[in-house]
């Protein structure tokens, strides 16, 4: 029998993941951060992302309808609240609308998710579906791409307030928030995964999770860049830039 990696051995395999193929690296994101981007692509990038912002508590509702242990409902079920909000805090989504509005897009259109794209909506339901499929330690594994997620939104932040007229503290919020709420999240599941996967099967497991999920990222952010950026292909369907528009421009 193969004898499992020690926890730390396991816990560099999964880093090592996020070196290797973490979002960070897509060239969508070299555009969006630099300031290359044309509002047309900001505002794709608006429109497709809340697709995954909308899914991220649903997958969590369909976590969290299959843990028999409240201890395990409890810890996760802030991730449902940081989304959706609560009486007293605004949630991701709203703060996602938020930037559309700044982007100039109406936020019943981006609500709507009409327009988005087919390459986006297959990546994204996939990862629901996984979630909802697969093991909880498998489930638990693939939210481990928030490892690396601070150290995106710390650059976006930058990168957009740098080079966008529309980014201030109010069209930014999301991150800043995503700042304060992703380390809890993150350090509860790694310890959790790290405890959890004591055998060399089910840490492998765990890496092709977390290695599915690099690729859900990654596969929306080729989608975007496919239709949006020259030479653009926009797909049947899909947003036409000028759509959805806050106010027509003058
Ligand atoms: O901007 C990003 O690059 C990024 C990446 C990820 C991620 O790594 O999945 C998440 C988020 N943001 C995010 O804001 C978020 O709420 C979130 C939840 C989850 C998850 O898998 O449960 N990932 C992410």
């Amino acid at each position: 029998m193969r004898e499992p990696a020690s926890r730390a051995d396991f816990e560099a395999r999964l880093r090592r993941i996020g070196d290797e193929r973490y979002h960070d690296k897509h060239p969508f994101h070299g555009l969006l951060h630099s300031g290359g981007c044309t509002m047309d692509q900001v505002q794709a990038w608006v429109i497709n992302r809340y697709y995954y912002q909308s899914r991220i508590p649903m997958k969590d509702a369909a976590f969290m309808s299959r843990v028999e242990d409240p201890a395990l409902r409890r810890a996760w079920r802030s991730r449902i609240e940081d989304h959706d909000g609560t009486a007293e805090n605004e949630g991701g989504i709203s703060r996602w609308l938020r930037l559309a509005e700044a982007v100039n897009l109406d936020p019943e259109y981006v609500a709507s998710t009409r327009g988005v794209l087919a390459g986006t909506r297959f990546a994204v339901d996939a990862y629901v579906r996984f979630v909802r499929d697969k093991t909880l330690l498998e489930a638990v594994a693939s939210s481990l791409t928030e490892l690396f997620a601070p150290k995106i939104h710390s650059e976006r932040i930058a990168g957009l307030l740098a080079h966008y007229d529309f980014a201030d503290d109010n069209s930014t919020a999301y991150f800043q928030n995503r700042l304060k709420e992703a380390p809890k999240d993150v350090a509860f599941g790694l310890a959790w995964v790290l405890d959890h996967a004591d055998t060399a099967e089910k840490q492998d497991a765990c890496a092709a999770a977390l290695t599915f999920k690099t690729d859900v990222l990654w596969s929306q952010l080729d989608a975007l860049h496919s239709a949006y950026v020259a030479p653009a292909r926009i797909p049947p369907g899909a947003w036409q830039p000028g759509e959805g528009q806050l106010e027509k421009a003058a």
